[in-house]
């Protein structure tokens, strides 16, 4: 595959490193500074283009993804407000837009493992749920997209908890996300059930972010020959 690389930070350079080592080229390299270069990219010289960029960038680089009608892989959080217009441009425009908050095979796992607690969880009241996501210090947003994608998760399965809110007490009815910003941390989540005689504790720590590039490069080259909009779930069946 040709690939352009719509980002060229901490991610697009991991997803540079894997989509060489699995013998696609990289023909475009876009970051702030060349980001004019963005105009290039068309359906007949770029195979797929691979989103990583900012909160605030996310979307006009994706609006210019979805007119052009290409294939995109996206992993920007922090934008997700706006979703639902991007896939109705992509609809609109026969484009391909693949979104996951999170590319690693195994939180993909975790996020099911999650849902099948919350559901198993949900009549057990005595137990109070905490959610915690700790990130590297250059990280712009908060709570993370896979903080939030685990809140859906148990909200979806509990009906109990109506909303989630960051960094601050929760009420009966809402789920706390707890951000902390450390060193280098590549991304940790914990969910916590937590009664006055025991707690139970799920945990994914990344160690690098190779699975998330991985992932991203897996979604590209799944996504070869589709039109229309995707996600995790369809990439891994689950
Ligand atoms: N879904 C997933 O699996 C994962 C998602 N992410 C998300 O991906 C995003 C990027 O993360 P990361 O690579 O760590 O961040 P970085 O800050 O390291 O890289 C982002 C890059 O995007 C560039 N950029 C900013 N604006 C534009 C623009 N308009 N066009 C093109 N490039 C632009 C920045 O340039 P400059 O430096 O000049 O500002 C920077 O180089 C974040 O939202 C993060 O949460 C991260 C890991 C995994
Ligand atoms: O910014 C990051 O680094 C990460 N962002 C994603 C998120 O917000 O969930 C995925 C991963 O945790 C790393």
């Amino acid at each position: 595959m040709r690939i352009a690389l719509l980002g060229y930070g901490k991610m697009g350079k991991a997803i540079e490193k894997v989509a060489l080592e699995r013998g696609h080229e990289v023909v475009f390299k876009i970051d702030l500074n060349n980001s004019a270069e963005k105009q290039l990219i068309r359906k007949d010289n770029v195979d797929a283009v691979i989103e990583f960029s900012s909160p605030h960038s996310a979307y006009a680089n994706l609006e210019f993804c979805m007119k052009n009608g290409l294939k995109t892989v996206c992993g920007t959080t922090g934008w997700l407000d706006a979703r639902r217009e991007i896939e109705q441009l992509c609809i609109q425009n026969k484009a391909s837009f693949f979104y996951a908050s999170n590319y690693s095979i195994g939180v993909n796992l975790f996020f099911k493992l999650n849902e099948f607690l919350a559901k198993l969880m949900a009549p057990h009241q005595q137990y109070e749920i905490f959610t915690s996501e700790i990130h590297h210090t250059e990280k712009l947003d908060a709570p993370s997209g896979t903080a939030i994608t685990l809140a859906e998760g148990i909200l979806n399965n509990n009906k109990t908890k109506k909303s989630w809110v960051n960094n601050q007490i929760a009420s009966k009815e809402e789920l706390a996300i707890w951000s902390s910003r450390e060193g280098k941390v590549p991304g940790t989540h914990t969910i916590k059930y937590i009664s006055e005689i025991d707690e139970i504790e799920i945990k994914h720590t990344a160690y690098t972010r190779m699975g998330f590039a991985l992932g991203a490069v897996l979604a590209a080259e799944w996504l070869q020959g589709k039109e229309g909009v995707y996600g995790m779930n369809d990439l891994l069946s689950l």
